[in-house]
């Protein structure tokens, strides 16, 4: 039976996105195909980061043990595992459990496109202080549902101008929930607020990480 790499499951809130507060199941999945200026995991995506090779019945398991309602799917890339469709067929046959996977942008989205509100894609842009915008996979625009949600993670002032830019361009807030947030300590929080009023973003949701509120931003499992 194939097996996933994983390097690290835990239950927490949520911190990020549309189910942010939520209790949830996190399975981090090793590697990536980015390597964001960011990044707060690249522990984890180093080729040599300890993982477990566990099943999807294993990591069903784990999750019906946590006894939560909630998993989300993040690495590294979870999409770039060859497999993963597999794992989240397995997790969506626990009635009542929703999956969220957190994405990059830049892997095809479209191979999920049969799939109901219980699968949400929460997909980054990658901006240009990321150094990876030439990675976006601008074809998944066309894949978002309206339950999906697209974030932004600003680190700078280009940062702003280009995801206005790309909010409009692909008309992103009919397509799905928009959500600004900031690097973790890179800008000013104040800063994308001011440009959210400055530019009539109603439709825009901000957010900054609650978990690196709650608990040291370097930890992990958290
Ligand atoms: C670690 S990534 C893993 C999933 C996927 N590789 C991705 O980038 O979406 C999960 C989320 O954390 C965000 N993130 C990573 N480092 C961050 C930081 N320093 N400050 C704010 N958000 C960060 C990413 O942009 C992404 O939305
Ligand atoms: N508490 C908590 N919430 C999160 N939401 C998305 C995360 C991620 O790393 O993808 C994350 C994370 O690492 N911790
Ligand atoms: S895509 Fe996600 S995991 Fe990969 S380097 Fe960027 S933030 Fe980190
Ligand atoms: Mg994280």
């Amino acid at each position: 039976m194939e097996t996933f790499k994983v390097v690290e499951t835990f239950v927490s809130i949520n911190g990020e996105g549309k189910k942010a507060g939520r209790l949830a199941m996190f399975i981090r999945l090793k590697g990536c195909n980015l390597n964001c200026s960011y990044c707060d995991t690249t522990w984890a995506n180093k080729r040599n980061a300890k993982c477990e090779l566990l099943t999807a019945p294993q990591i069903v398991e784990r999750i019906k043990e946590a006894g939560v309602e909630l998993v989300t799917l993040t690495g590294g890339e979870p999409l770039l595992d060859e497999n993963v469709s597999e794992l989240i067929g397995s997790i969506l046959m626990m009635p009542k459990v929703e999956i969220e996977i957190e994405t990059n942008g830049s892997v095809p989205i479209k191979y999920y496109k049969e799939r109901d509100n219980r699968l949400t894609m929460t997909m980054d842009y990658k901006l240009p202080s990321s150094n990876m915008e030439e990675s976006m996979c601008l074809e998944n625009m066309e894949y978002l549902k309206p339950w999906d949600v697209v974030k932004f993670v600003i680190g700078s002032r280009e940062d702003l101008n280009r995801a206005k830019e790309i909010i409009e361009r692909f008309s992103l807030c009919q397509k799905a929930i928009v959500y600004f947030s900031p690097v973790f300590g890179k800008i000013e929080p104040e800063e994308i607020v001011e440009f959210m009023k400055e530019n009539k973003l109603n439709k825009v949701r901000f957010q900054i990480q609650i978990h690196k509120v709650v608990w040291d931003p370097d930890k992990t499992g958290v």
